[in-house]
């Protein structure tokens, strides 16, 4: 089954009014491939949300960058899944590792938001990825499998799920993974699926690669097989974000 090219764009904790109008402004007028050759989901900060959508191009769509675990209430400074589904919001980043890492999300805590939000009807980016530490000691694939397991083990189904590998190492650090290093994770994770999912998940869910995606290396990262798009951090603030859009083009 072809897997549709996927581009996101995770403005992290970034932007003033002004400067989110421009980049709108900036996509808009960009002449990118077509809605059947890539999707483009944009994630702002949530309170700049409501405003990217009403702005925004109809061909790309919105994510948040969290969700609360559970069904809203008294949770001081939450966002539930509801209140995204109310105000038309599609889509949700969850278990990123800035999260992870800052704000102690366990692989369970991530499995258990991931299982909420698909059965409020949102879809999900679910983020996994190693650490230096654990790439250097050999255990990349141990952690990622922990990680899509605690997924895994929550939701039946797979139809509204990105799945995007993000190595740690390679997250704001100017040191992008190899196309071969990105290659090697991604058709691992996609061997996990077959075994311990299913083989229609396996060949249907598009797993995404990010750290460090930019206009230069977009191209090379696109050509590997198993490479099904990108979640972009910080060229996704700026116009090359554009040219990674376009990358979906230089799919084999
Ligand atoms: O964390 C990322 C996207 O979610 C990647 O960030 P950078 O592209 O800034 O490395």
């Amino acid at each position: 089954m072809a897997r549709k090219f996927f581009v996101g764009g995770n403005w992290k904790c970034n932007g003033t009014n002004e400067e989110v109008k421009k980049i709108i402004t900036t996509l808009n007028e960009a002449e990118v491939p077509s809605e059947d050759v890539v999707e483009v989901v944009v994630s702002p900060p949530f309170v700049f949300l409501p405003l990217v959508k009403s702005l925004l191009r109809s061909d790309f769509n919105v994510a948040a960058q969290n969700c609360w675990v559970r069904k809203g209430g008294a949770f001081t400074g939450e966002v539930s899944a509801e209140m995204l589904v109310n105000l038309g919001i599609p889509w949700v980043i969850l278990g990123h590792s800035e999260r992870r890492a800052l704000l102690n999300e366990s692989n369970e805590f991530v499995g258990d938001k991931v299982a909420y939000a698909l059965s409020q009807g949102l879809k999900v980016i679910a983020c996994i990825g190693e650490t230096l530490e654990q790439r250097e000691s050999g255990s990349t694939m141990a952690v990622v499998a922990a990680q899509a397991k605690a997924i895994a083990d929550k939701i039946t189904n797979w139809d509204n799920i990105v799945l995007a590998y993000e190595p740690v190492w390679a997250i704001g650090t100017g040191k992008v993974a190899t196309p071969a290093q990105a290659q090697e994770v991604h058709a691992e994770l996609r061997k996990w699926l077959r075994d311990n999912v299913g083989a229609d998940v396996a060949s249907s869910t598009r797993i995404i690669y990010g750290g460090s995606v930019n206009g230069a290396n977009c191209k090379e990262l696109a050509g590997e097989a198993d490479v099904d798009g990108f979640l972009v951090g910080g060229a996704s603030l700026k116009p090359e974000f554009v040219d990674i859009i376009k990358s979906a083009t230089a799919k084999k």
